[in-house]
């Protein structure tokens, strides 16, 4: 690890998180998107069921009539017969030619066979009463035909898959309990017409009506049940409440027509197509329940869908801002990282270059300012350490003023600088008078106190802040005075002398020593282009001249 680079390092934490985060957000979504296309499916299942049931309807008028128009003997019933036949057919093709359908191998098998099935169709050769049964049962194959369709619907698209428990329920109710009533409707439809149309029937045909009429009952008593059992299974069932449950009356009302049409008289005298109509009406009722359930399971799977697309989308957005989080943190915290540590490496270059001035400093407020802290404290050491030096290199070790090599130095450099402004630089040498009588006559030691005290009150008399002085020799000082011509150099060195004059060094013994000095002043203005060498010649010169003079006394250079 410690091989690594921060960026080598940032890339494998990223990736130590990202890596899980993206595996369980994608199975997230990739879970809730087959969820998602599963509702949608089932709701596509949901509509061909629907669209089935539309061809189940003119099936059945088919089945039903088909015990009548056996040999087309009434016009008017095989023109229902042939017309309902026809749109049956159509709505049949229209269905095959659904995409759905068409990508569905045992789908379209299913429903060439019913096409097959309604084309061959014709009325069976059946006589009496007796045998209309038989036909009834064979006509109605194609029914079954249309029903199998359904069912294989409901497991081609999942629907039988869904464990919803009104799901459930309400195919139960579809598939069971409501093609029983059509089925004994369309027995009463088909059987009612036969008798009234041929107004004959023998006791074969009363038993048939009669079992019939029992069954109309039982296969009520069923759909009421299961109705019963829908309505009070649990959860989404308010909108089933807008279904109108009045028309599961209808398969009574079959029957009680059953009885006032044929079986309370024998005569049957009705007519057989005010018969039809009244049965084929409460059929339709049945049918209307049929198509209302069939629409509030597609509502259903609608709402779910939304549900689902809405949390799809919620769940792939907060996914997206996690992510996206992640990364500004990542990205924000690698760049505050390399921002702080960049800042640090140019911090310590320019020190290793020797610039100790400038401050090591960072905008973070974490760990790096503590590092940062850390290094400009050693910078300022390092600065102080040097400046110590600097200062030692300079400094007299005895008076604690300037050195030769400091003066060495700075006269050059301000006559160079005045010279630019042009200014001139005042030079004073200043040499204690008589100081081998004083160190012969107290020693050495007192020598080198009265050298400091001089040095400490020269330094005193120096005003400005470029003024210096420097120890030039053993008891002589030399001062650079910038900016000044030879008056105020003769004003300053004028002062120095009182100042030295009033210089008192009290001896062990009580006895008092005092100095004098003489001192040479010469200004650079004196001479043209004056080097440091030729001003230091003049002020020497002055200074022999007032040692020369009777020493005390300082003299300025003259052309
Ligand atoms: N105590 C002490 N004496 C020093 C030091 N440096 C030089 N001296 C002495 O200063 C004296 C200088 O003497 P001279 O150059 O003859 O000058 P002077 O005695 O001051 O006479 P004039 O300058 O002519 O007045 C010498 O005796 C040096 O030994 C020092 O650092 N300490």
């Amino acid at each position: 690890m410690d091989r690594l680079t921060i960026p080598a390092k940032f890339v494998l934490v990223m990736a130590f998180f990202a890596v899980p985060l993206a595996i369980t957000s994608i199975q997230n979504i990739v879970t809730m998107q087959s969820s998602l296309s599963l509702a949608e499916k089932r709701r596509v299942g949901v509509e061909l069921q629907r669209s089935a049931f539309d061809m189940v309807k003119r099936i059945e008028i088919v089945r039903d009539l088909s015990v009548f128009s056996r040999n087309a003997a009434n016009q008017e019933i095989n023109h229902l017969f042939e017309q309902n036949r026809a749109e049956a057919l159509q709505m049949l093709m229209a269905f095959e030619a659904r995409p759905e359908v068409r990508q569905n191998q045992l789908l379209k098998l299913s429903v060439s066979s019913l096409i097959g099935r309604l084309q061959t169709f014709r009325a069976s050769s059946g006589s009496e009463g007796d045998m209309i049964g038989t036909i009834y049962g064979s006509a109605h194959s194609a029914v079954a035909k249309a029903y199998s369709l359904q069912q294989e619907i409901a497991n081609e698209f999942d629907l039988s898959t869904d464990n919803d428990f009104v799901t459930e329920q309400l195919l139960g109710v579809l598939s069971d309990s409501l093609p029983k009533s059509y089925y004994e409707m369309g027995k009463a439809r088909g059987f009612g017409v036969y008798f009234l149309e041929t107004r004959l029937m023998n006791s074969s045909g009363i038993k048939m009506l009669e079992e019939t009429y029992v069954e109309l009952w039982q296969a009520h008593e069923q759909l009421e049940n299961s109705f019963h059992l829908l309505i009070t299974s649990q959860g989404g069932l308010t909108q089933l409440d807008q279904i109108d449950y009045s028309s599961l009356n209808s398969v009574l009302q079959t029957r009680q027509m059953l009885d006032d049409y044929l079986l309370l008289d024998v005569d049957l005298q009705a007519e057989w197509r005010d018969y039809y109509d009244s049965v084929t009406q409460q059929i339709g009722l049945l049918h209307a329940v049929h198509t209302q359930l069939l629409d509030f399971l597609s509502a259903r799977y609608s709402e779910r869908i939304l549900q689902k697309r809405e949390s799809l989308l919620h769940r792939s957005v907060s996914i997206g801002v996690l992510v996206l989080f992640t990364t500004y943190l990542f990205v924000g915290f690698y760049l505050s990282i390399r921002n702080s540590i960049g800042l640090l490496v140019n911090a310590a270059n320019r020190v290793a270059e020797g610039d100790l001035e400038e401050k090591v400093a960072i905008s973070a407020k974490d760990e790096m300012l503590d590092i940062a802290e850390m290094m400009d404290e050693m910078r300022q050491q390092l600065r102080d350490r040097e400046l110590q030096l600097v200062a030692m290199t300079i400094t007299d070790g005895l008076t604690r003023v300037c050195n030769r090599a400091f003066f060495n130095q700075e006269l050059p450099a301000r006559l160079e600088k005045s010279r630019r402004a042009d200014l001139p630089v005042c030079l004073l040498l200043i040499d204690i008078d008589y100081f081998k009588k004083l160190n012969d006559s107290y020693g050495h030691q007192v020598g080198d106190d009265c050298l400091i005290m001089v040095a400490q009150a020269i330094k005193g008399q120096l005003l400005r802040e470029e003024d210096s002085v420097s120890r030039y020799g053993g008891e002589e000082f030399a001062v650079i005075l910038p900016a000044t011509d030879s008056l105020g150099g003769l004003a300053t060195a004028e002062r120095i002398l009182s100042a030295i004059r009033r210089l008192k060094l009290e001896l062990v013994g009580g006895q008092v020593v005092t100095m004098t000095a003489s001192i040479g002043v010469a200004s650079s203005a004196a001479v043209e282009q004056c080097s440091d060498d030729r001003l230091v010649a003049l002020a020497d010169e002055s200074l022999y001249k007032a040692k020369h003079d009777g020493r005390n006394r300082c003299i300025v250079y003259k052309k």
